[in-house]
């Protein structure tokens, strides 16, 4: 049976839900699920936006056949290769042998890379490039690596709607709904949203920043995603949100506090330092790295200005999770953003060190202070180390400049000593006849301590 929705009078979405998968692209965990979009436009000719995930094939297919209703399929527009997307186009070519596949040059490489066959009909297509389908005229604009490098978008100029491919996508199922006004995408999808962006998109900031530059000339009232919601009422909300993502700049001035710990010592001190920045009103996230997916820290690090890591020392390296999650963050090129450090280790503390060496990789990663040191556990006392860093954390949040307190004037220390061998005659006076108790020298031989 088929399942449906009408983007507009002429076009609708046929694509597939899935929530059986736990994982997407074997890494990413999807516990709201996924939807696989594909739109199919019914004009003077007929038109497939993309394909779909074999996950949600069936399904698919019978969206298709009855849309359709019989027609012949003139076109298979693919914007993107990636399997998630394409995977079903081999079907759709031998179910629709009659059908023209619109692409580039790149995309037609890899569809005989995923697919191992020449389509039989193919238009191959430029920037710029138009194509009419009856009351519609698509244009085609390249978006290499967002997020793979043969991906383009197009543009239906008529009722200016972009089929903007991976990008404007989300994780999560649509639970019958087509279109982002339909939920409350700001309390329910946008950390899905975000979670999406960064970890799949999130290294190719230049790229989007690229792709949207190029949008920014077109009248666009609707984005068609392959992922996700349509957006057909305030654009400028996810635009802006892609706008700061691409640009790497934070959502929210605040502290991520994330944290490894074996036996819990460091998990104490992130635990303080989170209770100090509370205490100076900074909005503060954290999270356990060993247990949290790393895609969900990822996605937070690209949503806060300061980041604190705190790990253990782990066989003179940084903790495993903690390596892992600093290695995921480099890889997406995250950047700009300030960072403290909180090393542990029972005989001899590296994590610090090491953590600053991986951060060092990266643009625009400031420390803004040497590594709070632990051994095994706070010490007595060393409640203070933490609080003076959430003091320079919050003022840096803050933009504030860190006044340094003047240290309390000390009394000068009152005595001689003894230049031959250091010893020390505590005194306001020296008595003329005094002799060095250790070497034997003359009042001469002294001087004021400095
Ligand atoms: C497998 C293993 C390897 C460790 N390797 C080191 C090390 O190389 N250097 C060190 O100083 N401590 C090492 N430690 C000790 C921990 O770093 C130390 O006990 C630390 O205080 C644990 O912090 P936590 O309480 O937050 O887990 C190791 C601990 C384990 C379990």
């Amino acid at each position: 049976m088929h399942c449906i929705r009408h983007v507009t009078e002429d076009l609708i979405w046929i694509g597939g839900n899935d929530r059986q998968h736990p994982l997407f692209e074997s890494t990413h965990p999807v516990p709201r699920g996924m939807s696989f979009n594909s739109y199919l436009l019914l004009d003077e000719k007929t038109v497939l936006f993309d394909t779909v995930d074999r996950a949600v094939q069936t399904q698919f297919f019978e969206n298709l056949e009855h849309v359709l209703g019989g027609r012949k399929l003139d076109y298979v527009f693919v914007h993107h290769m990636e399997p998630d997307h394409a995977a079903t186009l081999g079907d759709v070519m031998l179910r629709h042998p009659e059908a023209t596949i619109v692409c580039n040059g790149k995309i037609l490489n890899m569809i005989r890379q995923f697919h191992c066959t020449d389509p039989k009909e193919v238009h191959l297509v430029n920037e710029g490039d138009t194509i009419t389908t009856g009351r519609h005229t698509f244009t085609f604009v390249n978006a290499p690596m967002v997020h793979w490098p043969e991906v383009m978008v197009s543009y239906d100029s008529t009722d200016k709607i972009l089929f903007s491919a991976d990008a404007f996508g989300t994780f999560g199922a649509l639970n019958g709904v087509l279109f982002a006004d339909e939920v409350n995408f700001d309390r329910d999808w946008l950390d899905d949203a975000r979670r999406y962006y960064t970890n799949i998109v999130g290294k190719y900031g230049p790229q989007v920043q690229a792709l949207l530059k190029k949008a920014a000339g077109l009248d666009i009232q609707m984005i068609c995603p392959l992922h996700g919601p349509v957006w057909r009422k305030d654009l400028g909300y996810i635009v802006d949100k892609y706008a700061k993502w691409a640009a790497y700049e934070p959502e929210v001035q605040g502290v991520l506090i994330a944290f490894a710990s074996v036996y819990g010592g460091t998990e104490t001190a992130a635990n303080i330092l989170a209770c100090r920045l509370a205490e100076l009103g900074i909005p503060v996230e954290m999270y356990d790295v060993s247990v949290t997916h790393y895609s969900y820290v990822l996605s937070d690090a690209f949503k806060y200005s300061h980041i604190v890591f705190a790990s253990t020392t782990y066989n003179n390296g940084i903790f495993v999770s903690m390596e892992n999650l600093l290695h995921d963050i480099a890889h997406h090129a995250l950047r700009n953003r300030k960072v403290a450090l909180i090393q542990n280790g029972s005989w001899a503390p590296a994590s610090g060190k090491l953590m600053g060496e991986i951060l060092s990789g990266m643009k625009g990663m400031e420390i803004l202070e040497a590594p709070v040191t632990l051994k095994s556990t706070l010490a007595p006392g060393q409640d203070a180390e933490l609080e003076a860093l959430a003091k320079v954390l919050a003022a840096s949040v803050k933009g504030e400049e860190i006044v340094e307190e003047a240290p309390a004037p000390q009394d000068k220390p009152k005595g001689f000593v003894c230049k031959i061998c250091g010893f020390v005659y505590e005194s306001d006076t020296l008595p003329d006849d005094f002799i060095c108790p250790i070497c034997r020298r003359p009042a001469s031989d002294f001087e004021p301590l400095a």
